[in-house]
C-alpha cells in the first residue's frame, strides 16, 4: 500500500527543517533576557516561541483545517511587558518565513522571499495550538523546541511534530540540530531529521533531507544496554533507573541525553532502552513530548509502553493522563525490561 500520508510527511519535514534552521541561528545570538520562566518554572526562550509560529504558520497554509496541539501560547507576548520580547519573535520567525525555498519547500505553503506576516499574525499563529486534545480527528502536535534546557546548555535538543489521527500516532517528525549524522562517523557533522510514517518504516536524513537511511533498532541482549534517561533529574527518576539497572545485571552507566532525540538514538542502535519512569511529583507528560518518538521507534521495530505495559494514550487531551512513565525498547528485550521495572516497583522501598 503506498503512504497515505506521503504529503503531511513532506510538508512535516520541510517545517521541522526550515524550524531547526530559526533555532541553529538563535542560538548563536541568544542574550540573557530572552528566555522567560513559565508558570511550571520551566524556561521558553524567543526560539521556542518563533519556531511554534513558524510551524503552525505553514501547517495552517497547507492544511488549515486541521487543528494544532502546540506547546507554548503567546500571552505573555501580548502583554507591554512583553513588547521586547515580542518584537524579536516577530523579526525571527519572519526571517525564517522569507528564507529562500530549500528542496521540498513550496511558495504555496507561504514560505519563500516575500512572505511576512504582521506581530499579530505571529503571535496568532502561535495561539493556533491551544487545541486541547481528543479521542478523535486528526491534529498535529508542535514542541517547537523540545528539551529546553539542552537547548540553553548548547546540547541536544528536538524540534517535533506530529500528526495524531484518532488518537493514533500516524506521522512523528523529529529534527536534531546537535546530534552527529552518524555517530561513528564524526567528521560528517551534526544535524539530522528522523521521519516515520505508521506502518510505513522510520528514517533518517540529513537536515537537508539527503541521504535517507532506514531505521531498524538491532537486536541486544539486555546485559548490554545502556540505558538513555533524561539529563534533568526533574524530569525522571534517575535512582529508579539505576535500580533496573541492578536489577537486569546492565553493566553500563546509563547514557543522559535532553529530548525526544532519545528516541531517535534508540532508533540507530544506541542504548538499547530509554526510560522515563516518574519522579512522583505528580507531573503529566504531554502529548507533543512523546508523539513522534513513539512512531518513530514502533516503525523501527521497537515497543513504546507505560509501567503497565499499557499503550500511551494520546485521546486524552494535551497529556497522557496519570502518570505511569515511559518504556521504549527494541521488540526483544522491551519484555525483560518491563518486567525488571515491575520488579523495582514492587520492592518494599521502590526509589520511585
Ligand atoms: N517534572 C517533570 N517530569 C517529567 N517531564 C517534565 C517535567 N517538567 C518538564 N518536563 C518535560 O520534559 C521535557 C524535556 O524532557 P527531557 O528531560 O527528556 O529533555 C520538557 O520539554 P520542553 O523542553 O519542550 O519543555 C517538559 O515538557
Ligand atoms: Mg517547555
Ligand atoms: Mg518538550
Ligand atoms: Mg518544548
Amino acid at each position: 500500500m503506498s503512504n497515505p500520508y506521503a504529503h503531511e510527511e513532506r510538508v512535516a519535514i520541510a517545517a521541522v527543517r526550515r524550524a531547526c534552521g530559526l533555532t541553529s541561528s538563535v542560538f548563536e545570538t541568544l542574550i540573557k533576557n530572552e528566555t522567560l520562566t513559565k508558570g511550571d518554572k520551566s524556561p521558553v526562550t524567543v526560539g521556542d516561541f518563533a519556531a511554534q509560529a513558524l510551524i503552525s504558520t505553514i501547517l495552517h497554509n497547507v492544511l488549515p483545517e486541521d487543528p494544532i496541539v502546540g506547546e507554548e501560547d503567546a500571552s505573555d507576548l501580548r502583554v507591554e511587558s512583553g513588547k521586547e520580547m515580542r518584537d524579536r519573535i516577530v523579526g525571527l520567525a519572519n526571517d525564517a518565513l522569507k528564507a529562500p525555498l530549500a528542496a521540498g519547500d513550496e511558495a504555496a505553503w507561504g514560505v519563500g522571499p516575500g512572505k511576512e506576516l504582521t506581530a499579530d499574525g505571529i503571535l496568532d499563529a502561535i495561539d493556533r495550538g491551544n487545541h486541547p486534545g481528543g479521542p478523535t480527528g486528526r491534529m498535529w502536535t508542535i514542541d517547537p523546541i523540545d528539551g529546553t534546557k539542552g537547548f540553553l546548555r548548547g546540547e541536544q535538543y528536538a524540534v517535533c511534530l506530529s500528526l495524531i489521527v484518532d488518537a493514533k500516532v500516524q506521522v512523528g517528525v523529529i529534527g536534531c540540530p546537535n546530534l552527529l549524522i552518524d555517530p561513528s562517523q564524526p567528521e560528517r557533522g551534526k544535524g539530522a531529521i528522523f521521519s516515520a510514517v505508521r506502518g510505513h518504516g522510520a528514517r533518517q536524513l540529513t537536515l537537508e533531507g539527503t541521504d535517507p537511511i532506514t531505521l531498524r533498532i538491532p537486536p541486544t541482549a539486555v546485559e548490554n544496554l545502556k540505558f538513555l534517561e533524561s539529563v534533568e533529574a526533574a524530569h525522571s527518576s534517575h535512582s529508579f533507573n539505576d535500580r533496573v539497572t541492578e536489577v537486569l545485571g546492565v553493566k553500563a552507566a546509563p547514557v543522559r541525553m535532553d529530548s525526544q532525540a532519545k528516541y531517535a538514538a534508540l532508533c540507530r542502535g544506541e542504548g538499547g532502552s530509554y526510560l522515563r519512569m516518574p519522579t512522583g511529583v505528580g507531573y503529566r507528560e504531554k502529548i507533543w513530548d512523546h508523539a513522534p518518538g513513539e512512531v518513530l521507534v514502533v516503525e523501527a521495530g521497537g515497543v513504546v509502553t507505560d509501567s503497565r505495559g499499557q499503550a500511551l494514550n494520546f485521546g486524552l487531551g494535551r497529556t497522557l493522563g496519570e502518570n505511569f512513565g515511559v518504556i521504549a525498547a527494541g521488540k526483544d528485550i522491551h519484555p525483560q525490561v518491563l518486567a525488571a521495572v515491575q520488579a523495582v516497583q514492587a520492592e518494599p522501598k521502590a526509589k520511585v
